[in-house]
């Protein structure tokens, strides 16, 4: 499938800004050069900043709440009516198959602002009424504002889903935003620029400025802007904390991850096979909740292990638009290789490749694309690199256990804590098991089930704070108490 190499502009206060400093993004299916990105300089950054703070100070903050909450509804419809270019942007960007893009990428994408400008009309502050010396009492409450200029910076898995899910919440609670991309698929980003117009959303409050750590870093030490949301890997997070330090901003970060799976001896296997065969293949891997590490109990081990390889067998590679396919490339070459690099560093550690393990051959065009072999390994030690360090790829290693707390222990055995899932059919298991997990979302007989309302983050190295419905305005909004003397 022949596709258009597009040009990709900056956003900066309600305009297109091309800098014609260039780098390219490739369409990771056959290689071809998708887009030529402006990179952003110093200058434009500082732009995007003055613009948000503007923004901030003029019309956007004087808005009332239903009138600001009307407009982000109007995005999430704005987002609707451009479903096919932000597909199509999606799919070139990252090569995910066109049913992932349309059924959950992009409605997400429109999702995420209609979930939290519900969460704003929807959540008062608190009031504490208090007794006084002279009797009469005093009445506190809250009263929140907006934290100011957000500084978004969003990876490269599922670009619009998770660039949506700092925006929304940051504009429905009243911030503007500058958004830091990442540099392998900005191109959804850009695009919601034209929306905001669209829509009437005024200039400064959402910009967008591309290129890749170095303009990231523009905007974690620049004086202007008052928080970073980040989601990406542990390392870059741990870069941009230092990074904040001097400016002491507020953060919000989500991260990397080497989740768990758990099939006890009770669950049902046919609904552990399906859940955990897209838990650990979806989007070839690369989704930041998915499993990498699956504990089977000694007694199904044999079968499951049978079932997941016929998974793993079954998956359909091909073009985004071929119908049933199940597996598309990773996002980029250097991907890529950071994969097959792990899959010989298995190989290494002494494991059983029970599928997969290489590169497919196809004979065509996608031979310069960027694709791996979905993998499974068996027989590597539960402290072997391979399991505990993200690799974020279709793979993953199957390990038996026999007993509960010897499972819970392994699963929590790791410097990591996004998220687990875990399969039984015993409630009293389920409830006894879920709360001595340490991960920030836990799912139990299914994975990637998502409620917009619940708090959403990581323990330990894979994240700091939580998102998600009342649990963002920790971050987005800052809360002045009143107390009146009555
Ligand atoms: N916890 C969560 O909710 C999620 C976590 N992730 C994690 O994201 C990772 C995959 O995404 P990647 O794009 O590879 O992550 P990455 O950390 O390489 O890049 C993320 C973003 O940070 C920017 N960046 C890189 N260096 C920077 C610096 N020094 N200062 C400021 N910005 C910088 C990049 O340009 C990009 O926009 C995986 O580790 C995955 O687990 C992905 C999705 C959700
Ligand atoms: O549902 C969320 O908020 C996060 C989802 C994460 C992904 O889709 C991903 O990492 O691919």
């Amino acid at each position: 499938m022949p596709i258009q190499t597009r040009t990709v502009a900056n956003f900066v206060d309600g305009s297109y800004v091309e800098t014609g400093n260039t780098f390219d993004v490739h369409y990771p299916v056959t290689g071809q050069v998708a887009a030529h990105v402006h990179e952003a300089d110093a200058a434009l950054v500082d732009r995007a900043v003055a613009a948000a703070r503007a923004a901030l100070d003029g019309l956007w903050g004087r808005l009332t709440a239903d009138e600001r909450i009307d407009l982000v509804i109007g995005v999430a419809d704005g987002i609707a009516q451009r479903f096919d270019e932000f597909v199509e942007a999606e799919v070139t960007d990252t090569g995910q198959a066109y049913n992932m893009a349309k059924r959950v990428n992009i409605p997400r994408g429109a999702a995420n602002f209609r979930a939290f400008a519900h969460t704003l009309r929807e959540n008062a502050t608190e009031a504490f009424r208090m007794e006084t010396p002279d009797g009469q009492g005093a009445l506190n409450f809250g009263v929140r504002h907006p934290r100011g200029v957000i500084g978004v910076i969003s990876p490269w898995n599922a670009p619009m889903l998770l660039m949506t899910w700092k925006v929304g919440p940051a504009l429905a609670f009243g911030n503007t935003v500058v958004v830091k991309p990442s540099e392998v698929t900005p191109s959804t980003a850009a695009l919601l620029g034209q929306v905001m117009n669209d829509v009437g959303v005024p200039a400064g409050v959402y910009n967008v400025v591309h290129g890749g750590g170095k303009v990231g870093e523009m905007l974690t030490t620049h004086r202007g802007v008052d928080g970073i949301t980040f989601t990406g890997e542990t390392v870059t997070g741990s870069r941009i904390l230092q990074a904040v330090a001097p400016t002491l901003k507020a953060t919000s970060m989500e991260m990397g991850g080497k989740n768990p799976g758990i099939v006890f001896e009770d669950a049902d296997l046919d609904l552990a096979t399906t859940i955990l065969g897209r838990s650990i293949f979806l989007n070839t891997g690369q989704v930041c909740l998915g499993t990498e590490r699956v504990y089977v109990h000694e007694s199904v081990f044999e079968e499951m292990k049978d079932r997941l390889v016929a998974y793993a067998e079954g998956l359909k590679p091909g073009y985004p638009d071929e119908e049933g396919v199940t597996l598309g490339p990773v996002v980029s070459d250097e991907h890529r290789d950071k994969i097959v690099g792990y899959y010989q560093v298995a190989r290494d550690e002494g494991a059983e490749v029970l599928v997969g393990g290489g590169v497919p051959h196809f004979g065509d065009e996608r031979d310069n694309g960027s694709w791996v072999e979905p993998t499974l390994w068996a027989g590597l030690a539960h402290d072997a690199r391979t399991c505990r360090e993200e690799i974020f790829g279709p793979c993953a290693a199957l390990i038996p256990f026999s007993e509960e707390d010897e499972v819970i222990r392994m699963a929590n055995d790791t410097d990591y804590g996004l998220s687990a899932t875990f399969f039984t059919t015993d409630v009293s298991r389920a409830l006894r098991v879920a709360p001595r997990l340490q991960a920030g979302i836990i799912w139990v007989n299914d994975w990637f089930l998502r409620d917009l309302r619940t708090a959403f983050g990581g323990m330990k190295h894979s994240g700091i704070g939580r998102e998600g419905g009342v649990h963002g305005l920790e971050f987005y909004t800052e809360t002045s108490n009143v107390c009146i003397k009555i």
